[in-house]
C-alpha cells in the first residue's frame, strides 16, 4: 500500500470483485476495470480462463480465485483471499449466472434448484461475507440481473424467479442499508453477446449448446460492462439497459402488464427452438 505519511492519506488502489469473469460481461467488466486502474479479484469456475484473462490486462494487480458461487465455503474463501491481499473491497459485482430454457410443464425440478443456486444463492453467498467489508469502505454491492427479472419470460420460469429473487433480496439490502452508507445497484441488461444462451439449460438439465439468436445483433458485452461501470460510479440506484427492450417493457408491466404479456409471448415465439408457435 502506498501512502503519503505527511497525510495520512491513502492511495491505495480501489478493489473489486468480479463473479463470473471468466466469460461475457464478467469479463468485458474486468477488462473495463483494469483499464480504469483498479485492483481485480476475479472469481469463476474455469481458472484456466482466469489466468488467461490476467495475462492480457497489465498495469493493474489481479488476484484469480477458483470459486464455484453455489458453494457458501467457496465465497466466503473468495473474500477472505481478497482481504488477505489487498485488505479491503470497494465493489462487489455479482455477475456469476446461469440460464434456462423450456416450458414449465417438461422441466425437471433440479434445473431450477441449480438456477437459483447460481442466480440468487450465489449473490447471497458472495454479498454476505463481504458486506462486512463493504460497509467499512461504504462501498457497493452490485446485482447483474436481467429484464426477467421485471417480467415473466416465457420458457425461463427459473431464471425469471432467480432474477426477481435477486433483485427482492437487494431492494431489501438497500432499505437496510439506507443510513450506512452502503450503495446498492441493480443492473438489467437487455440482450447482450456472451454465452449465457449457448450454456442455458434445457429440460433435463443439459447444455444447449446453441443460441436461439444472433449475437451479432446483440448489445457488446463490453458496452453492457462500460455502462455498468459507469453506473457504479454514479451510484445509481438501478440500470435498465436498452429503450425498447427494458426501459419500456419494464415501464408498460406495470401499466399496461397483458400487453406486455402478449409481446413477451410473441417475442419468444420468434426463437427457433420456442415451444409458443
Ligand atoms: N447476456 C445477456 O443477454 C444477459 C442479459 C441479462 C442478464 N444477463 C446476466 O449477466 C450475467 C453474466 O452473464 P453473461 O451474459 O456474461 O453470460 P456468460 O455465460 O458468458 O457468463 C456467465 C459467467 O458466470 C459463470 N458461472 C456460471 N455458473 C457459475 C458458478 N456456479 N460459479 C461461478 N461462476 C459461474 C460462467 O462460468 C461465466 O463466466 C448473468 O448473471 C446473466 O444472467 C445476461
Amino acid at each position: 500500500m502506498e501512502e503519503l505519511p505527511f497525510l495520512g492519506l491513502s492511495m491505495q488502489k480501489k478493489v473489486v470483485i468480479i463473479t463470473g469473469a471468466s466469460s461475457g460481461i464478467g469479463k468485458a467488466l474486468a477488462e473495463k476495470y483494469a483499464a480504469e486502474g483498479w485492483n481485480l479479484v476475479l472469481a469463476a469456475r474455469r481458472e484456466e480462463r482466469l489466468q488467461e484473462i490476467k495475462t492480457k490486462l497489465q498495469n493493474t494487480e489481479i488476484l484469480t480465485v477458483k470459486t464455484d458461487v453455489t458453494s457458501e465455503e467457496d465465497c466466503k474463501n473468495l473474500v477472505n483471499e481478497a482481504i488477505k491481499r489487498f485488505g479491503k473491497i470497494d465493489v462487489l459485482i455479482n455477475n456469476a449466472g446461469i440460464s434456462m430454457r423450456a416450458i414449465f410443464e417438461q422441466l425437471e425440478l433440479d434445473v431450477v434448484r441449480r438456477v437459483m443456486d447460481v442466480n440468487f444463492w450465489g449473490t447471497v453467498y458472495c454479498t454476505k461475507y463481504a458486506l462486512p467489508w463493504l460497509l467499512k469502505t461504504k462501498g457497493s454491492v452490485a446485482g447483474i440481473i436481467s429484464i426477467g427479472g421485471y417480467i415473466g419470460l416465457p420458457g425461463r420460469t427459473g431464471y425469471s424467479a432467480s432474477k426477481f429473487a435477486v433483485r427482492g433480496f437487494l431492494e431489501t439490502l438497500r432499505v437496510e442499508n439506507l443510513k450506512t452508507g452502503l450503495h446498492v445497484l441493480i443492473a438489467a441488461p437487455g440482450f447482450t453477446s456472451s454465452e449465457i444462451r449457448k450454456s442455458a439449460l434445457n429440460s433435463t438439465g443439459n447444455q444447449q449448446g446453441e443460441t436461439p439468436r444472433d449475437e451479432d445483433k446483440m448489445m457488446s458485452a463490453e458496452e453492457c460492462a462500460s455502462h455498468i461501470y459507469t453506473a457504479i460510479r454514479k451510484r445509481k440506484r438501478n440500470l435498465v439497459l436498452t429503450f425498447v427492450e427494458g426501459k419500456l417493457t419494464v415501464f408498460l408491466s406495470k401499466f399496461l402488464p397483458r400487453f406486455v404479456e402478449k409481446m413477451s409471448y410473441k417475442w419468444f415465439a420468434k426463437e427457433p427452438d420456442s415451444p409458443f408457435k
